[in-house]
C-alpha cells in the first residue's frame, strides 16, 4: 500500500484557489500522491458575480467510484479528505465512499471538513446540516469545521471558550478522534482563535489546545478552510501531536495569506475593496512556506 495517499473529493475551479485546486498542490509538495473527483466544476468560486458550470450527482459519483473498486485501486488510500460538495444526494452517497474505503483498509483515516458556510451564510442547501450531522460525522476520524459549521452541527452556539469545548466534546461522542475549529471570534473581532481536541488511546480525558492568530487584512479570503484541511491532513500524518500539526498548519496559512495580502491593490477613493480575484491565494508562489513552515505562534496547552 501507498503510505501517504489521498482520495479528495471537492469543488473544482477553472480560476482560482477553492477545493481541490488548493488542497492538491500543498499536499504534493508535502509528499502525497492525490487522486482527485471533482464533486463541481465551476468557473470560480460561488462568491463571484457569475457562477456557471457542473455539479456531478450522485449516479455520476458511483460510476467513478465503481472504476476504482473495480480495478482494486480503492485499497491504496491512506486517507479520504471530503470538501465542498454541491448536492445533498451527492453528500449521502460519500457515506458509501467511507464504509467501501474503511473496508478495504480499515487504517484509512476520513478527514471530513463539513463546508457548508461561513459568518451566518449557506454556500450549500440548508439540508446538509442533517447529512453531516447524522451521516457522516460518525464516520469521520478527522474534523475541521469553521466556527459557523461547528455550531449548526453542533447546535451549540460558540460564545465563550467553555462553548467550544462542549462543542468539541460532541464531535468527540459522534466518534472523531481529532476535533478542530479552524477559527471562532471568541477573542473579539482582531483576533482568531482555533480549538483543537484530540483523543488519546487509553486516556480518559482529550488532550486540547488553542492557537491565537492576529488577523491579516481587512478583507476576507476564500478557500482559507479547504487549504486549512489540506495542510492539517499532511501535518497529523507526519506528527503524533495534533497541536505541533496545528501549529505548522497555521504557520504555512498565516505566510500564504501575508503573501496574498501584501499583493492586493490599496482600497479604492471611494472605499471599494479589492474584488475577489485579487483575493486568490498566492498558494504556488508560497512553496516555500508549506515545504518548510517558520512556526512563529505556538498552540497553548488547555487542561
Ligand atoms: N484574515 C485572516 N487572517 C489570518 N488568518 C486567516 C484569515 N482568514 C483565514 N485565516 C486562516 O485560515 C484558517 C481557516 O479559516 P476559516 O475562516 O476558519 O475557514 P473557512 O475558510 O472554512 O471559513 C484559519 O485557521 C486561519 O489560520
Ligand atoms: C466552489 C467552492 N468550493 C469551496 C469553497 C470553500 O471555501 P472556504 O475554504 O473559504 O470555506 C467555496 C467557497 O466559496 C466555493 O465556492
Amino acid at each position: 500500500m501507498a503510505e501517504k495517499r489521498v482520495l479528495s473529493i471537492q469543488s473544482h475551479v477553472v480560476h482560482g484557489y477553492v477545493g481541490n485546486k488548493c488542497a492538491t498542490f500543498p499536499l504534493q509538495v508535502l509528499g502525497f500522491d492525490v487522486d482527485t473527483i471533482n464533486s463541481v466544476q465551476l468557473c470560480n468560486h460561488t462568491g463571484y458575480k457569475h457562477v456557471k458550470g457542473q455539479r456531478m450527482n450522485d449516479s455520476e459519483l458511483e460510476e467513478v467510484f465503481s472504476g476504482l473498486v473495480l480495478n482494486d485501486l480503492h485499497g491504496l488510500y491512506s486517507h479520504l479528505l471530503t470538501g465542498y460538495i454541491g448536492t445533498p444526494e451527492f453528500l449521502r452517497k460519500i457515506t458509501d465512499v467511507v464504509k467501501t474505503l474503511k473496508k478495504a483498509n480499515p487504517k484509512v483515516v476520513y478527514f471530513c471538513d463539513p463546508v457548508m458556510g461561513d459568518n451566518g451564510r449557506f454556500y450549500v442547501p440548508e439540508s446538509f446540516v442533517e447529512i453531516y450531522r447524522d451521516e457522516l460525522i460518525p464516520l469521520a476520524d478527522i474534523v475541521s469545521p469553521n466556527q459557523f459549521e461547528a455550531e449548526l452541527l453542533s447546535g451549540k452556539k460558540i460564545v465563550t471558550e467553555k462553548d467550544a469545548w462542549d462543542v468539541l466534546d460532541w464531535f468527540h461522542q459522534h466518534g472523531v478522534k481529532i476535533a478542530v475549529i479552524s477559527s471562532t471570534s471568541v477573542r473579539g473581532p482582531d483576533n482568531l482563535l482555533a480549538f483543537l481536541s484530540e483523543l488519546l488511546p487509553e486516556e480518559s480525558k482529550p488532550r486540547r489546545s488553542t492557537l491565537l492568530m492576529p488577523k491579516i487584512g481587512s478583507v476576507n479570503f476564500t478557500g482559507t478552510g479547504d487549504l486549512f484541511a489540506a495542510l492539517f491532513l499532511a501535518h497529523t500524518n507526519a506528527n503524533s501531536n495534533a497541536s505541533v500539526a496545528l501549529e505548522k498548519t497555521v504557520a504555512s496559512l498565516q505566510a500564504i495569506i501575508r503573501n496574498t495580502s501584501n499583493r492586493l491593490p490599496p482600497v479604492s477613493q471611494s472605499g471599494e475593496k479589492p474584488g475577489f480575484v485579487h483575493r486568490e491565494l498566492r498558494i504556488v508562489q508560497s512553496k516555500k512556506d508549506i515545504e518548510d513552515p517558520e512556526v512563529l505562534i505556538k498552540a497553548s496547552a488547555h487542561s
